[in-house]
C-alpha cells in the first residue's frame, strides 16, 4: 500500500472545472504523474486537475500547491481550482483571507459571506519567452499561428501557464475540440498551450470556450477567463473589467490598473468526501 492511501480528499467544481483536492499537509508524499492518472479513471475520481497540498514553505501561506493535470502533467496556476482550495481551507479554519504559494506565485484569496470566492492570480506576463513561445514573433497580442490562418491572430499570454486565445465571431460554433487538440501541440507552444475562443456578447461581456492543456475541453478554466480578459483590454476590445460567460457559467475578472494584477471572482461547490484507498490508485491491498 503506498503512503498516498488514506491521505483525506475532498471533490469539488469550480464552474462545472471538475477538481479533486488532496490535502497531503499530514502526510506529505509525492504524488506521481502515474498516481494522478489512476484517481483520474472513470469511475474512480475523474477530474481536470489536482490541486494537491503540502505543508507551507513560508510562515504567510496555508500551503504549497501542486497542480496535476488529468494527464499527470503539471500545471503551475489554475484559476477555479484556486477558488475551490480557499474555501476549503476557509472551511477548516474559519479563515476569510487566505494565501497559497504555487511553484508560479503567491495566490491571495478572500472568501466572501456569499460563497464565491477571489482570487488573486496575479500579473499577466506578455514577452514571448516568458508564455513562452519557440521563437520571438513581434506583438504577442496578435500572432498569427501559421496552419490556422483562418481563425485570424491570437493573443498569447501567461497566467503562470501558457494561453492563446482566439476572439471569433461565434465562439458557440468552434470547433473546439478539435482545433484545441491541434493548436494545443501547436510547434510554436514548447511547453503546449491552453487554447480559449472567445466572442464578444455584449460590452464588456464574453462567450468562453476551452480546450485545456493536458485536460481537453472542460466546461471552464479560471486562468483562461483571466487571459482572455487581458487580452480583451489588451486589443481594445474591451475595457478591463468584465464578465465571461464559460458553459459551465460566469466568472466576473477586473485586470486591475496601476498593479496589473488579474482578479477572478466566482463560485466553488462540493462534491463529496473520502479517502484515497489502495484501489484508486490501482493498487491490491
Ligand atoms: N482549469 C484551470 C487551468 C488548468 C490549466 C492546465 N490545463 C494547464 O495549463 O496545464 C483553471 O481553472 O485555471
Amino acid at each position: 500500500m503506498t503512503a498516498l492511501a488514506h491521505s483525506p480528499f475532498v471533490k469539488m467544481n469550480g464552474l462545472g472545472n471538475e477538481i479533486l483536492v488532496l490535502d497531503l499537509r499530514e502526510n506529505p508524499v509525492d504524488l506521481t504523474p502515474a498516481d494522478a492518472r489512476a484517481l483520474a479513471r472513470p469511475g474512480v475520481l475523474p477530474f481536470d486537475q489536482a490541486m494537491v497540498l503540502y505543508p507551507p514553505r513560508r510562515e504567510d501561506t496555508a500551503a504549497f500547491v501542486r497542480i496535476l493535470n488529468n494527464d499527470g502533467s503539471e500545471s503551475a496556476a489554475c484559476g477555479n481550482g484556486t477558488r475551490c482550495i480557499a474555501a476549503y481551507e476557509a472551511e477548516r479554519t474559519d479563515a476569510r483571507h487566505i494565501r497559497f504559494e504555487s511553484e508560479a506565485t503567491l495566490l491571495d484569496c478572500r472568501v466572501h459571506d456569499d460563497g464565491t470566492v477571489t482570487v488573486d492570480m496575479g500579473a499577466p506576463r506578455l514577452a514571448w519567452r516568458d508564455i513562452p513561445l519557440a521563437h520571438e514573433v513581434g506583438d504577442t497580442a496578435a500572432v498569427t499561428v501559421p496552419g490556422f490562418e483562418a481563425l485570424g491572430p491570437a493573443s498569447l499570454v501567461s497566467m503562470g501557464n501558457p494561453h492563446a486565445v482566439f476572439f471569433v465571431p461565434d465562439a458557440d460554433q468552434v470547433d473546439v475540440a478539435g482545433l484545441g487538440a491541434a493548436l494545443e501541440r501547436h510547434p510554436l507552444f514548447p511547453e503546449r498551450a491552453n487554447i480559449s475562443f472567445a466572442s464578444l456578447t455584449g460590452p464588456d461581456d464574453i462567450l468562453l470556450h476551452v480546450w485545456e492543456r493536458g485536460a481537453g475541453r472542460t466546461r471552464a478554466c479560471g486562468t483562461a477567463g483571466c487571459a482572455t480578459a487581458v487580452s480583451a483590454a489588451r486589443t481594445g476590445r474591451t475595457g478591463r473589467m468584465v464578465r465571461v460567460r464559460l458553459p459551465g457559467g460566469d466568472l466576473a475578472l477586473e485586470w486591475r490598473a496601476g498593479d496589473d494584477h488579474v482578479l477572478m471572482t466566482g463560485p466553488v461547490a462540493y462534491e463529496f468526501r473520502g479517502k484515497v484507498t489502495p484501489a484508486m490508485i490501482g493498487e491490491s491491498i
